[in-house]
């Protein structure tokens, strides 16, 4: 994921390539062999793959200026088959797979087989702790066995109404807009965002944020910062060496100023609720409060106090990272397609219309609202937030194909070694787009074709969170994918029975793609990531 991220940085690039170029005159050795030597030890299998650009950069440019990098891995897959190698920075490789066996057989494998690249395992650590999404091998098994109660379905049942609240502080503004006008334009990006951080902050930690309200938090401030391209070239310089030089991380820039604010205000919140939980066990017991009902206020309770503060805010800085911007960008492109298909939009309404006057308990937003399921897992496979899993081989492996792969040579092979230290990764965008897997509509949203999965066809082989590789797999797949759900459901539910959504320029309006810490949308033209539409309450 943070792979992805420094990846789609945008217009750092150039600051990019200036400190590649100054690292590969002045410290190359020292980045080589921090970074590189231990990770390469034999060469990668002798596949066949598209050409390198240059030896400093390979594909790099090429794939980080595409807008769309999901649509290149398929077009090579179809051109090289199953597995293919992409050329990267400093002579670098990158194994591709796209074949659902060995796809199945990676993720199953991950946390001790494939890891974290270490540069993106510096990089997590550095900005943002030693939690679970930093965590290998035993360490990762005992970290997610400690906060897996938190995310059994009693716990998220309980926290259902967190995201209905979210979702009717928004009704409550958008209307208080529709009184003076019948219809209005609205950024709904903009909204998405602050339901899904006040949602991670109660959820999560028992605490609001307040951004519904308007009120401005550190941790967004920091979260818009690191995505924003609108920040300086020191302070994008400073970011991109931190993984190597953690020192720079105490320069004065304003993103650093940002990122120890960020740190600052999430150890105070630790703080309160490891306080809080000791005065609970002093006697005070009263009702359950919104910390204790928190991811992290069970996780301190079932760890009976004797997990360290410094894991705890590690795990704030985890839920954040995992659950903030994937859930916005999801709720933003399910708007962004219902007002692309105004019938499919009138479909899902009439579907919670008819269900009941209330809102749908938990148990029905799983169970009981089928084209609202649709709608949700569409979206998902349509739009994964994260686009592509990249670990790199920690032993000696063999990867086992369903479709013969095609060497260099031009030999065909039914598996392929992969010796430890090869960079593998999983186009997860382009598996869950590809005609070859879902059919010739794979590009187009389409609910219809989750209510009949026998017409589901090649995606049936693909394992992972319903044949979608958007929640990844295996000992690594998405700890919050039932959150995430429901809180998609929920919110959607209100939306969808309380407004019409419009795109400005009507369905043909053109979406871009914004770079920021995710790809988010953008409607053509608009500076930033904005996604005006244009809303009319339900009578
Ligand atoms: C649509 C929304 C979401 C998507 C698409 C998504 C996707 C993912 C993906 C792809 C990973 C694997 C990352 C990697 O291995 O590099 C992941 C991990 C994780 N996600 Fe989510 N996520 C979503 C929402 C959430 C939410 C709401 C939470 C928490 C409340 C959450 C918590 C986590 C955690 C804790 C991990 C780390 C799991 C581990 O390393 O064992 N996610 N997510």
């Amino acid at each position: 994921m943070i792979t992805n991220h420094i990846h789609q940085l945008g217009t750092l690039e150039v600051a990019y390539y200036v400190t590649l170029a100054a690292l590969a005159l002045k410290v190359l050795p020292f980045f080589w062999r921090r970074f590189f030597s231990s990770e390469k030890k034999l060469p990668p299998p002798p596949l066949q793959g598209p050409a390198s650009e240059s030896w400093l950069f390979g594909l790099h440019q090429y794939i980080s200026n595409s807008p769309d990098v999901g649509a290149m891995h398929e077009q090579w897959a179809e051109e090289y088959g199953p597995a293919f190698i992409i050329p990267g920075l400093f002579g670098s490789k990158k194994v591709m797979i796209r074949d659902p066996k060995a796809v199945a057989h990676f993720y199953s494998k991950e946390t001790y087989g494939y890891v974290q690249t270490r540069l993106a395992k510096v990089f997590i650590e550095t900005l943002f702790g030693r939690g679970l999404l930093w965590a290998e091998g035993d360490s990762h098994k005992r970290q997610r066995k400690a906060l897996s109660p938190a995310f059994s379905n009693a716990a998220i049942r309980r926290l259902t109404s967190v995201f209905y609240d979210s979702a009717y502080k928004t009704k409550e503004a958008w209307d208080a807009r529709l009184e003076a006008e019948s219809d209005t334009v609205i950024d709904v990006q903009a909204w998405m965002n602050h339901i899904a951080l006040d949602s991670i902050g109660i959820a999560g930690f028992g605490h609001d944020f307040g951004s519904l309200n308007g009120t401005q938090s550190a941790v967004s401030n920091a979260f818009n910062s690191l995505g924003s391209e609108d920040v300086s070239y020191l302070s994008n310089i400073v970011v991109l060496l931190s993984p190597a030089f953690p020192a720079l991380l105490k320069l004065p820039t304003s993103r650093n100023e940002m990122i120890r604010n960020l740190k600052k205000s999430l150890s105070d919140i630790a703080d309160e609720l490891l306080k809080r939980t000791r005065q609970e066990k002093g006697g005070e017991v009263g009702a359950e409060t919104a910390q204790e009902k928190s991811i992290i206020g069970m996780l301190i309770k079932a760890e009976n106090n004797g997990v360290s503060q410094e894991e705890i805010v590690a795990q704030m800085n985890v839920l954040l990272l995992a659950g903030y911007e994937t859930t916005s960008i999801s709720l933003t492109w399910a708007l962004i397609e219902l007002s692309r298909q105004p019938e499919k939009q009138e479909r899902l309404r009439n579907e919670l219309a008819s269900f009941r006057a209330d809102d749908p308990s938990w148990d029905d937003l799983m169970n009981g609202l089928p084209y609202l399921d649709a709608v949700t897992h569409e979206i998902l496979r349509l739009h994964p937030p994260v686009g592509e899993t990249t670990r790199v081989a920690a032993e000696d492996d063999i990867l086992p194909f369903a479709k013969p792969v095609t060497l260099s040579s031009g030999e065909t092979v039914s598996s392929l070694v992969i010796p430890k230290g090869t960079v593998v990764g999983v186009p997860i965008r382009a598996m869950n787009r590809s005609e070859a897997f879902w059919g010739e509509d794979a590009k187009t949203f389409v609910p219809e074709r989750w209510l009949d999965e026998d017409k589901m066809g090649g995606a049936k082989d693909i394992s992972g969170h319903k044949h979608i590789l958007t929640f990844s797999d295996g000992p690594r797949i998405c700890l919050g994918r039932a959150i995430a759900l429901t809180e998609f459901k929920s919110v959607l539910s209100v939306l969808i029975r309380n407004y019409r959504f419009e795109l400005p320029e009507g369905p043909k309006t053109i979406i871009e793609r914004h770079r920021s810490i995710l790809p988010r949308p953008k409607v053509a033209g608009q500076q930033g990531a904005l996604v005006p539409l244009r809303i009319q309450r339900v009578e």
